[in-house]
Formats: structure tokens, sequence, C-alpha cells
């Protein structure tokens, strides 16, 4: 359980409170309008961006000054962090090790990963020579080696189309299904919401609200987020 206590994160002019508690195998969606903070809340629960006062708990331990390799999440940018001169094996494998000096054991890890999202046939090509969905994939491949307990993601498929982006979201939900983690996803669309999450974190005015369930709220949203959906 990951509990974010009473936390102020100041950015220049821009501050953002949340007080709320995320559960392991729960999937949440992080919803609000565009500047309203969803970024940013991220990269404080990941140790970017820093507390300017309260806590974030896991598992009962405070965790706020860990830094964001310490911490137990891994988070998954849209723009996929590829590095675009080594091959897609070895982009999975900066994931167990930053000098990719990875024993037999985490080869076999990288291999089982790629062949988990259906890229065991791409592993030695460079990343420019996937497709954009195949990015995504070797990308998630790199999330999965890492086991982390919580996995963060920022608007990861909005350059897919619509297709390719469900086909994704399922993918996502099918591998922290295996592994128990919780996942909390930056989404900007409500179809994304209903298909993936479980929860909602509504992001406005300054404060992060605590998860909802997503279903009830989407069917019937409060007023600030009937203004946000349009
Ligand atoms: N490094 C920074 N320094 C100062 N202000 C920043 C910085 N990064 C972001 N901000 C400000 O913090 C606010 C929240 O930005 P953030 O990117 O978290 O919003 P968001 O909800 O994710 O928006 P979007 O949906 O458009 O991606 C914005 O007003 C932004 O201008």
């Amino acid at each position: 359980m990951l509990r974010v206590e009473q936390a102020k994160i100041a950015l220049g002019d821009f501050s953002l409170a949340a007080d709320l508690v995320l559960e392991q195998g729960q999937r949440y969606a992080v919803i609000g309008p565009s500047g309203a903070g969803k970024s940013t809340l991220l990269g404080a629960l990941c140790g970017f961006v820093p507390l300017q006062s309260g806590q974030i708990l896991w598992q009962g331990r405070d965790i706020s000054q860990d830094d964001p390799g310490q911490r137990p999440m891994t988070m998954l940018f849209q723009d996929n962090n590829l590095f675009p001169h080594l091959t897609v094996q070895q982009n999975v494998g900066l994931g167990l090790r930053p000098d990719l000096r990875l024993s037999g054991a985490e080869q076999a890890k990288v291999l089982d990963a790629l062949r988990r999202v259906g890229l065991a046939d791409h592993s030695a090509k460079r990343p420019a020579a996937l497709s954009g969905g195949q990015q995504s994939r070797a990308a998630l491949a790199r999330v999965l080696v890492q086991a982390r307990p919580l996995v963060l993601l920022d608007e990861p498929f909005a350059a897919l189309g619509p297709a390719l982006r469900n086909e994704m979201l399922d993918l996502v939900a099918e591998l922290v299904a295996e592994t128990g983690a919780a996942l909390i996803m930056v989404t900007h669309a409500p179809e994304d919401v209903r298909r993936i999450a479980d929860q909602v974190v509504f992001v406005a005015e300054g404060r992060a609200e605590a998860p909802q369930p997503a279903a009830a709220l989407m069917d019937n949203p409060p007023p600030a987020l009937r203004a946000y959906l349009g």
C-alpha cells in the first residue's frame, strides 16, 4: 500500500496537495484538466519532484527522501524513453542493469519479457526499425523486467491509434494482473478510464482527490469532473 500523507508539492508558482492511499492490485486512472498537476503527482510519487511537506509511505516506511531508483515503482513515459543506438534487447536490459553487464539469468529474464510482449523476433533491432506499437511494447518489457510493485504510466499510448491503444491497455492490464502490481496511469481519454481503471484519482484546482470507484464516478460525475469531461 502506498500512502501519500498530507503532501504538498510545489513547482514554481504551482502547488498541489495530495492525501490518498493506493492499494496493491488496483488500477488507478489519474484524470483532470490540462495543467492540473497529473504529471507532477506522478513525478512526486517517483521522486523526480520533491515534496514541500508531508510524506509518502510504502508499506508503512517513509520513502519521501529516497532516490527514484530506490523506490518501489517504475515509470513509463509517453515517448517510451528508448535509446536509439541500443537494440531492443539492450533497451530492455537497461531495466535490470544500467551498465548492461547482465548475468545469464538476467539475459533470460529480458528474453522472457520480450516474449511476453510479443517482441521475441525483434530483439536485435534498433527502436527506429519498430512500429509505434512495437516501441511501446519494448518499453513495457523494460517495465516488466524491473518487476516493481507499482507501475506508473504518463499518457503512455496517446500517440497510438484507437485500436492499438486498446490493445496496449489490455496488455498492460494483463501484465499488472500477472505480477500483482498496482497501476497508476495518467490519461485524458474517458474511454481509457472505462477500459482499464478500477479507481479514479481526479486532479483539479490544486488537489489530487482520494480515489473513487471508476465506473460509478464516470456514470455520475460530480460537477468539476463533469465540466472537465464536457
Ligand atoms: N519544472 C517546472 N517548473 C515550474 N512549473 C512547472 C514545472 N513543470 C510543470 N510546471 C507547472 O506545473 C503545473 C502542472 O503541470 P503538469 O504537467 O503536472 O500538469 P498535467 O495535469 O500533467 O497537464 P497535461 O494534462 O497538460 O499534461 C503547470 O502549471 C505547469 O506549468
